[in-house]
């Protein structure tokens, strides 16, 4: 799914104005219905609905909701925050609309605050994708009421006060909602984990904008769902053997650091490899030949550290970090494989701290790499960055830079694409902050550039089966009580 700044999301309204053609006026009619079908499955008609409004469309919307909710029986009380003394074209037309259905409150300085009843449920339409400025004055002191009430609250199209995609200051007022319903396009701001409590849950309404124009309109941020997910899967042939599904080398463990290794291969296992190799200090011999029979091993000649590349010639794909520590004779092992490679490669976790350390490597990635760094990761290899925003946009100069493919992990891992293209994951949970979640990814993507998927897809399929296979098991375990190897457990695709 695109996800489109909010220039472009003005501009596909317009398109569609212009050439479905719909008038504006019905166009907020229409995407006020998808909201109120959206609402109704959530909240019965029994309970007492708050509507805040602003002057502009956001606002406007908020009135036709109003009216359609009332229709259906719902008791709403509909306030008007008076912060301009001009309102917006459609927000006019559906006031006069709304005159004969219900009578509105007006609010111009906290005298008019309304007490708000405990069960009644806020719609939040103060402002919306237009907001140009932070919301002060009588604007900032309802957000302030609203967030300190315990009431739930749905913001329509996105919480007011909250950037589509740019960076909120520290102290600017924002609605907290529990959850958002955004028309028709997820925005920027909800993959930013910083803002999730500005977000909530969030549904995308279908308000059905021109489709020859969001598919002819170029983006550089996609939100990878199921359906976009699945259709990436390669599907296996009958007559196909493990030949045909490569065979892959992990390089992964240290001395006390075995489980990453462990870890990364099952999980390798788990996703379609034809055959797997580990690569690994003398000490994990014994506990990798019984951890994972599947797996055939070479050992290191050192007994604690990866200190000497083995043949790499027949490998379809090389994984290397779980684990691997940073020591002396690894960095040498590092910078021999990344001479010698001439297969598909992803690097994760020390070997990113190795990279980080030694910068010059950095010129010697083949193209298309995969990196899995965490944000402490990618920190030390990219440098600082004041907010999530920027990160992002360092993410995706380094990824041009050096021609690589960076998984920056957390929640809504973004994949970045050597051309600077950014896929949000949909799937995951925080139970996967655990110890290992990284290794079952490295495992998950090394699995997949050794049958062959390009390293785009690789890395973006990886992440999402990661993610669903964190959401089965956090089903069954809960966020807390679940670990690493039920991530490996619940793999399946
Ligand atoms: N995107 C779409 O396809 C559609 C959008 N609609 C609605 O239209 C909204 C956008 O409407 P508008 O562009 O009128 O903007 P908003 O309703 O978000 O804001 C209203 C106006 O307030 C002013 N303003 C901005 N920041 C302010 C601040 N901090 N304090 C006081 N005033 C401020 C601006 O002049 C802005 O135009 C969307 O969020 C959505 O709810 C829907 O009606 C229909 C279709
Ligand atoms: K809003």
């Amino acid at each position: 799914m695109k996800i489109f700044k909010t220039e472009q999301i003005r501009q596909a309204d317009a398109y569609t104005i212009a050439n479905a053609p719909i008038s504006s006026l019905d166009l907020m009619e229409r995407a006020s219905n998808t909201f109120v079908r959206w609402f109704c499955n959530q909240f019965v008609n029994t309970r007492p609905i708050g509507i805040f409004c602003g002057k502009g469309n956001n606002g406007g919307d908020g009135l036709a909701i109003a009216r359609l909710l009332s229709e259906k029986a719902y008791q709403v009380k509909v306030y008007i925050v008076e912060h301009s003394e001009d309102a917006s074209e459609d927000f006019h037309a559906n006031f006069i609309r709304l005159e004969n259905h219900l009578t509105s409150f007006k609010i111009h300085s906290e005298v008019d605050l309304p007490q708000i009843p405990a069960n009644m449920v806020i719609i939040d339409a103060m402002l919306g994708s237009g907001l140009s400025r932070a919301a002060t004055g009588i604007l900032a002191e309802v957000i302030q009421k609203l967030n300190d009430a315990p009431n739930k609250i749905v913001s329509v199209d996105i919480a007011s006060g909250l950037y589509a995609d740019r960076q909120n200051e520290k102290e600017d007022a924002i609605i907290k909602p529990h959850c958002t319903v955004s028309f028709q396009f997820p925005k920027l701001a909800f993959m930013m984990p910083q803002n999730a409590e500005f977000v909530g849950n969030w549904f995308v309404a279908d308000i059905g904008l021109s489709e020859n124009f969001i598919s002819a309109t170029p983006t550089s941020y996609f939100y990878t769902d199921k359906s976009e997910a699945e259709c990436k899967i390669i599907p296996r042939k009958k007559f196909s053997h493990k030949g045909t599904f490569g065979h892959g080398l992990i390089l992964a463990g240290s001395h006390g650091k075995m489980g990453a290794a462990i870890l990364s291969g099952r999980a390798c296992l788990r996703s379609g490899i034809g055959l797997l190799s580990m690569h690994i200090p003398g000490c994990g011999y014994e506990i990798m030949q019984i951890s994972i029979p599947e797996a055939m091993v070479t050992v290191d000649p050192d007994h604690k550290h990866l200190s000497k590349l083995p043949q790499i010639e027949s490998y379809s794909a090389i994984g290397i970090g779980p684990g691997v520590g940073k020591e002396k004779v690894t960095v040498q092992l590092l910078a021999t494989l990344l001479k010698q490679i001439k297969t598909r490669l992803l690097i994760d976790a020390d070997a990113l701290n190795i990279l980080s350390e030694n910068p010059y490597l950095l010129d010697h990635l083949p193209e298309k790499t995969v990196l899995t760094p965490h944000p402490k990761e990618f920190q030390r290899l990219a440098g600082e960055s004041k907010n999530e925003y920027e990160r992002l946009e360092l993410a995706r100069d380094f990824a041009k830079k050096h021609k690589v493919i960076i998984c920056l992990k957390g929640a809504n891992t973004a994949v970045v694409l050597s051309n600077g293209d950014v896929h949000f994951n949909s799937t995951g949970n925080a139970g996967m902050a655990t110890g290992g979640t990284g290794d079952v990814l490295t495992g998950i993507i090394t699995s997949l550039l050794a049958q062959g998927y390009e390293p785009e897809d690789a890395a973006i399929l990886g992440v999402y089966q990661h993610g669903l296979a964190g959401d089965k098991a956090s089903e069954i375990k809960g966020q807390s009580a679940m670990i690493a190897s039920d991530v490996i457990d619940k793999l399946g695709w």
